[in-house]
């Protein structure tokens, strides 16, 4: 029955000249089609356990036009076509947060800063445990901060993700940094996902603290001047940036470069810094400039906001890639941890 529908639903679009190329495949009980017209290409239905569901949006896609190569999406993504009405019907986006792993610098206890430090052995750890705990949520995008920490942690994050795209660092910054790193490859690009690097996500920049030891400033200048530098919103360390000046850049490149992209339905990862992540946060839970005071972020912990018309919703922190919690509080992201399931168990 199921495939007569959707044989049925093929058949008339190709009748009334919509399709160019069209095709499907059985996998898993489930039968899907990507529909190709004209390069442009659109995704129609899904028959699955008996029922056709058309003009939905979280399809397992088959790319009929290669039949070899199997396009496997089950949530929108930005290289998947999706038609701007389906992203308007989705009307809902994941957005995780994670600061990066444990750096060499934190491991010491030194103020870092904008001084790009790598990750140390325990922030390597914690990148990956913290790709575990996201490996079944989508991820179309990923931003970081110019910094190594933070690019490091998104990497060896995405290792673990069970879509196994590869995450691929955008080179914009010169004419010849974009020709030179071209795809030339559609479908190369569809299992890629675009990382791009921004230094407005950089963490706060610490001025003449860089370098000190946190616990030997503390005993030189007292404990509550270095809380008031370290934790207050406006107060900066000497020569350097208060959360308020950071807030400036982090929020500013937040709401023009990221919101639109998870407007669009897009699913973002930001891999950033305690302080510009603090930033963002306290836009996104719309806190005062005392409550940001006591947040405090682990390293390696990822937080998951659900962006849904126009709010972001605090999901805290998926402790594992099963969590029932997180699943359970949107369709998408349990339908799209469903085809996982079906399609790679
Ligand atoms: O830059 C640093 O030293 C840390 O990444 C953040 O430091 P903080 O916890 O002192 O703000």
């Amino acid at each position: 029955m199921a495939a007569i529908a959707f044989h049925q639903a093929v058949g008339t679009l190709q009748s009334q000249g919509y399709l160019h190329n069209a095709g499907f495949r059985q996998e898993y009980g489930n039968v899907s089609v990507k529909l190709i017209s004209k390069g442009f290409k659109v995704d129609i239905g899904l028959v699955r356990r008996g029922s056709y569901d058309s003009g939905e949006r979280n399809f397992g896609v088959i790319q009929a036009s290669t039949s070899q190569s199997t396009v496997f999406d089950p949530v929108s993504s930005p290289s998947n076509n999706h038609t701007n009405n389906s992203r308007k019907k989705s009307n809902e986006a994941a957005l995780i947060l994670v600061r990066h792993g444990e750096s060499l610098w934190n491991e010491k206890n030194l103020f870092t800063g904008c001084v790009d430090v790598p990750l140390s052995k325990k922030g390597v750890e914690e990148a990956i445990e913290a790709g575990k705990r996201i490996s079944n949520i989508p991820v179309d995008m990923i931003y970081t901060s110019a910094l190594i920490r933070a690019q490091m942690t998104a990497m060896l994050a995405m290792t673990q993700h069970r879509r196994k795209k590869v995450p691929i660092i955008m080179h914009n910054e010169s004419e010849r940094a974009r020709a030179w790193s071209q795809v030339f490859s559609e479908d190369t690009k569809k299992q890629s996902i675009p990382v791009i690097a921004a230094w407005q996500l950089n963490e706060r920049m610490y001025g003449e603290l860089q370098g000190l030891n946190k616990q030997e400033t503390a005993d030189r200048y007292g404990k509550e001047q270095v809380h008031e530098w370290r934790r207050s919103y406006d107060t900066p360390p000497p020569n350097g940036e208060s959360l308020e000046m950071c807030a400036e850049r982090a929020v500013a490149y937040f709401k023009d470069h990221i919101e639109p992209q998870l407007l669009s339905g897009k699913h973002v990862m930001i891999a950033a810094h305690g302080n510009s992540l603090r930033s963002i946060i306290m836009y996104l839970d719309k806190l005062t400039s005392q409550e940001v005071i006591s947040l405090e972020l682990s390293t390696g912990i990822p937080m998951l906001y659900i962006f849904k018309e126009g709010k972001f919703i605090r999901r805290g922190s998926p402790v594992a890639p099963s969590e029932a919690g997180v699943y359970a509080y949107t369709r998408t992201l349990a339908q799209y941890r469903q085809k996982l399931d079906e399609m790679l168990n």
